[in-house]
């Protein structure tokens, strides 16, 4: 079975990145519609394409100005032009869409499709561009986690309905991606912005048997499933933790405070 090597050096300051011997990959930033995270420009630097989600557009016209309190929040919003709003446009201000649309963002009115959420739309709008088709994708998301149950959830379910898309669901506080059962995983911990907390947690099946290296409370041969045993809480020890499954999981560790 083949292996993915994943490595946040996404939320390394720009002169360390790319770190390690992870692989070389191409981000694309997708803003929603809550809090930024504080390390937003960050993701933003490190990403080829940026995509607000409906309402995401409001918080990078918003919020990133407060994020360079002593710059003149016009000359921020234009250095931080996203290249596509997408959504059902039911959130978006019409001085946003104005603003953006003026600047030359692309916008995408998706609002005939109520079934998909606006994350959804904006991943299928990555998916299938043409020119992205070769490289090795990775979609970083960020306002995806706090707020909303149901949303909270909708995000994990894009995770699921684009398991072969790396996709990272971001806040201030921690980071999910999917580790899907199909591959054997290393995870390489950067362990100046992340961890030690950290989980493995079933989703949408039981797993019969889990096995991982690096973590305090490590899994060999372990059953996991809601209701029964599920990984929480759980602490990262060494700087590579490896993960092999007979079912999909959620990875999830701690992001630290700047
Ligand atoms: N409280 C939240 N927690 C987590 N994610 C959120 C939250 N609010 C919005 N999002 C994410 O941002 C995206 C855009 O948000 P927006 O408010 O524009 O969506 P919406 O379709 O108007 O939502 P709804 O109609 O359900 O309130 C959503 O698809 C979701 O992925
Ligand atoms: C069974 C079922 N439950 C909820 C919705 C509502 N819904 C899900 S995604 C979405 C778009 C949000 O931007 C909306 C309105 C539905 N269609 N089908």
């Amino acid at each position: 079975m083949d292996l993915i090597v994943h490595s946040s050096t996404f939320l390394l300051p720009q002169p360390q990145f790319p770190a390690d011997n992870g692989p070389s990959l191409l981000y694309a930033l997708v803003l929603l519609n809550q809090p930024l995270p504080k390390f937003t420009p960050l993701l933003w630097n490190n990403a080829r394409l940026r995509v607000c989600a409906d309402g995401g557009a409001n918080r990078l016209f918003d919020e990133l100005p407060q994020l360079f309190p002593d710059e003149q929040a016009l000359a921020i919003r234009k250095r931080y032009k996203p290249d596509v709003i997408k959504g059902d446009m039911d959130s978006i201000r019409a001085e946003v869409l104005e603003f953006y649309t003026d600047l030359g963002t692309k916008t995408i009115d998706a609002s005939h499709d109520q079934d998909t959420t606006d994350l959804h739309k904006c991943v299928a709008y990555i998916r299938d561009l043409p020119n992205l088709e070769n490289q090795n994708l990775c979609v970083l998301v960020a306002g995806a986690l706090g707020g909303r149950f149901d949303h909270e959830v909708g995000n994990i379910n894009v995770l699921c309905f684009f398991s072969t898309i790396r996709i990272i669901l971001l806040s201030d506080d921690c980071l999910i991606q999917l580790l899907p059962s199909s591959h054997h995983h290393e995870i390489h911990i950067q362990s100046s912005v992340e961890g030690p907390h950290c989980g493995l947690i079933p989703i949408g099946i039981p797993s019969k048997s889990t096995t991982t290296t690096g973590l305090q409370w490590d899994l060999t041969d372990t059953e996991m499933r809601f209701g029964g045993l599920i990984s929480t809480s759980n602490i990262v020890k060494g700087e590579i933790v490896t993960v092999r499954s007979d079912s999909d999981l959620l990875w999830t560790i701690s992001i630290k405070k700047a």
